[in-house]
């Protein structure tokens, strides 16, 4: 069965899940990124890979929530891809004549200084993906309500046909993006690697004083490292918030079980998305008293004292 992802050909995304399945007659490209996440929830699509987190931008905000709400859904792996933008055209012209751009909200932000220094002028169209943008001049020519897009310079391999205005125009050069392949629960979990990591999302559960120290004492005092915390309104009502967390390390780790159990005791809701291997290259540093060993020590200590022995 296919992989759904944020299409068409030519986004980020793209790249990304190429990284994972380089055929093309598996990908199922849509419009959006709850587009994607609902194709696997009504069987169209085996997993989708969607955008996550930007080392600029932060947390993409249409994952994290389409996440949050629905039928559970579990990340199985994670990509990287380093992002660099490109400003392209359908035929060569200055700057200066450009009216208006279409690209990404996303990948607007992300080249807002360099558009502020070069076309300060320009009106932004929003177009569902950055690679949407550009096939969008190819489709409609004059007549698509802009004149330029900013997109990946990887869709030039297949429309060679379109001009490079400017390249490599984002306002941080070594800008990352971190994508998440989604499927199913019910799959096993992928293996532990010693350099995981699992993603939470945590209803606060209450609007009273230390309700947020409450759940990072949960990590802090198992030595659990939280590598990015985010939080985002449910939409109930003003103040209803919950935070999407990823920490380093995996469910099957004791420190990370035990820190989720206690999260659980404290807020019933909290929701698991998942424990899989990190992108990048290393070991997650652990300290001797929050290791696997020191847990089974010390539980196998206390179940010995409730047999009375
Ligand atoms: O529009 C695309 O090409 C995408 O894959 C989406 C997306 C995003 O949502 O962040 C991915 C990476 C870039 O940071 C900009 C846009």
């Amino acid at each position: 069965m296919s992989i759904a992802f944020l299409g068409p050909a030519g986004t980020f995304t793209e790249s990304a899940l190429r990284q994972i399945e380089p055929d093309p007659a598996h990908h199922l490209p849509v419009a959006s990124v709850p587009a994607a996440l609902a194709a696997v929830r009504d069987g169209r699509a085996a997993s989708a890979v969607v955008p996550i987190e930007n080392s600029v931008e932060g947390g993409v905000t249409a994952t994290l929530d389409a996440l949050a709400e629905g039928t559970e859904l579990r990340i199985c792996a994670e990509m990287l891809v380093p992002i660099r933008f490109a400003l392209v055209a359908l035929r060569p012209m200055e700057l200066a004549q450009v009216r208006a751009v279409a690209t990404h909200s996303h990948a607007w932000a992300q080249v807002r200084g360099w558009v502020q220094e070069n076309m300060p002028e320009v009106e932004y169209i929003p177009a569902s993906s950055t690679a949407a943008g550009a096939l969008g001049l190819l489709a409609s020519g004059e007549s698509a309500g802009y004149d330029a897009a900013i997109c990946s310079p990887a869709i030039l391999a297949a429309h060679p046909e379109l001009t490079v205005l400017a390249d490599d125009i984002g306002d941080n050069r070594a800008a990352v993006t971190r994508f998440v392949q989604v499927a199913e629960p019910g799959e096993q979990l992928p293996e532990r690697t010693g350099s995981d990591r699992t993603t939470l999302v945590i209803p606060l559960w209450s609007d009273r004083a230390g309700a947020l120290l409450e759940i990072l004492e949960q990590f802090s005092t198992r030595g659990v490292n939280l590598s990015r915390i985010e939080s985002r309104p449910t939409g109930a009502s003003l103040g209803d918030y919950f935070f999407s967390v990823d920490l380093d390390g995996h469910i099957l780790d004791e420190r990370v079980s035990e820190a989720v159990v206690g999260l659980r005791r404290i807020c019933p809701t909290t929701r698991f998305l998942g424990s899989y291997p990190r992108a990048e290259q290393g070991v997650t540093e652990v300290e001797g008293r929050h290791t696997d060993g020191a847990f089974r020590q010390a539980r196998d200590w206390v179940q010995q004292l409730r047999e009375g022995r």
